[in-house]
C-alpha cells in the first residue's frame, strides 16, 4: 500500500502533455528520476509519488480522491465532468493553475467536398469524436439534431471509412485535418493543461508543499515570456532608449567604468525585444545588446 502522507500526482504517461508536465514538476523542484516500464515515479527530494497513466483516467482518479493532483487538458477534463454528471457520478475538483502548455481546440471538420452552410448543414449527420459528450453539448445548444458517433482513436478517417458524415476532433496546426482532406469549420471548446486538485481538505503538510509549489509554478511561467535585456546607452539618448525597451518596470540605470558619457541599462522585460528595436536601439548609439532568457522569477 502507497503511503497516504505523500503527494500523489497524476500525469499522462506517454503523450501530448507528458514531457511538459514531467519539465515542469522538475522546473518547480521535484527530482524525479522516471523509467519507461515504471507506472509509479517516487519523487527522491520531496515526499511525492507519480502516478503515470491514460489522460482519460486523470479526471476520474482526482474526482474520486485517487489522487491529490492531475495534470490534464482541459478538453479531457471538461468532457469527463459532463460524462460523470449524466451518470450522477461527483465530479468535484479545483483548478489551481491554467498551465501554459497543451494548447489545443476541439473543432468540427468536414470533408473538402463538403458543401457546409453552417451548423444547420450537421443537422441529421453522424459526426465522429473522442468527445461524444461536449459535442452533444453543442449539438444542443445549436438546436442541430445530429449524432455523435464515438471513436477512440484515428477519428480523422471516419469520413473516408463511411463511418461518418463529419468529425470533430482536437486541432492544433491544423496538419491532421489537411492530410485527411478535412476541413475545419466550427470551434467548440478551446483547452490548455491545468493542474486540478481533489475537493476536500488535504492533510495539513500536504496543503503546505502545493502552497509553496504554486508561486514555483507562476515563476517558471513568468519567465518563459521574460527576457532580461542589457546594453549600454549614451546618456544624452537615455530617454528616447528607455522608450524603445519593450515591457514594465524601471531599468536599472549603472555607470560605466572609464566612461562619463556612457551607461549600462539593464531591464526585465515581459516580451522580447524585436530586431526591429534592436536597430532602433544601435541607431541611437547603444552597444553590447543582450536579451537573455530568464530561468526563474520570483516576487
Ligand atoms: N495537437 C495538439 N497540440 C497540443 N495539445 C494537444 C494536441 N493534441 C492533444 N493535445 C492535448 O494533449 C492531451 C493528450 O493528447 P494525446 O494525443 O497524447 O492523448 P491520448 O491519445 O488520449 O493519450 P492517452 O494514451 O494518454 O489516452 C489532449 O487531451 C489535449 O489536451
Ligand atoms: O492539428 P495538428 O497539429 O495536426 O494536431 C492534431 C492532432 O494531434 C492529436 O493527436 P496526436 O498527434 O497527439 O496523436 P494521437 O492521435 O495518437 O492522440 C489530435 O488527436 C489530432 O489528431
Ligand atoms: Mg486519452
Amino acid at each position: 500500500m502507497s503511503d497516504s502522507n505523500r503527494l500523489r500526482i497524476a500525469i499522462q504517461k506517454s503523450g501530448r502533455l507528458s514531457d511538459d508536465s514531467i519539465a515542469l514538476l522538475k522546473a518547480i523542484g521535484v527530482k524525479l528520476q522516471i523509467r519507461d516500464r515504471l507506472l509509479i515515479a517516487h519523487a527522491t527530494n520531496l515526499p511525492i509519488d507519480l502516478l503515470r497513466v491514460r489522460d482519460d483516467d486523470i479526471p476520474g482518479l482526482v474526482m474520486d480522491g485517487v489522487v491529490d493532483l492531475g495534470f490534464i487538458g482541459e478538453n479531457e477534463l471538461e468532457e469527463k465532468m459532463l460524462e460523470r454528471k449524466a451518470s450522477g457520478k461527483k465530479f468535484e475538483f479545483k483548478t489551481l493553475r491554467r498551465l501554459d502548455y497543451g494548447g489545443c481546440r476541439l473543432s468540427i471538420a468536414v470533408p473538402n467536398e463538403f458543401d457546409y452552410k453552417g451548423v444547420q448543414s450537421l443537422e441529421g449527420k453522424k459526426v465522429a469524436t473522442t468527445y461524444p459528450f461536449l459535442l452533444e453539448r453543442f449539438f444542443k445548444e445549436n438546436n442541430v439534431n445530429a449524432s455523435a458517433v464515438m471513436l477512440t482513436g484515428s477519428v480523422e478517417v471516419a469520413p473516408r471509412a463511411g463511418v461518418a458524415h463529419a468529425i470533430c476532433d482536437l486541432v492544433s496546426t491544423g496538419a491532421t485535418l489537411e492530410a485527411n482532406g478535412l476541413r475545419e469549420e466550427e470551434e467548440i471548446f478551446q483547452s490548455k493543461a491545468v493542474l486540478i486538485q481533489r475537493a476536500g481538505e488535504l492533510p495539513e503538510a500536504k496543503a503546505q508543499l502545493i502552497n509553496r509549489f504554486l508561486p514555483r509554478i507562476d515563476g517558471v511561467m513568468q519567465a518563459k515570456e521574460s527576457k532580461y535585456i542589457m546594453l549600454h546607452a549614451p546618456k544624452t539618448y537615455l530617454e528616447q532608449v528607455k522608450s524603445l525597451l519593450p515591457g514594465s518596470g524601471n531599468p536599472t540605470v549603472l555607470p560605466l567604468a572609464g566612461s562619463d558619457d556612457t551607461v549600462a541599462v539593464h531591464v526585465v522585460s515581459s516580451e522580447t525585444l524585436f530586431w526591429e528595436t534592436m536597430e532602433k536601439l544601435k541607431a541611437l548609439g547603444c552597444s553590447s545588446i543582450l536579451v537573455m532568457p530568464i530561468e526563474k522569477m520570483m516576487g
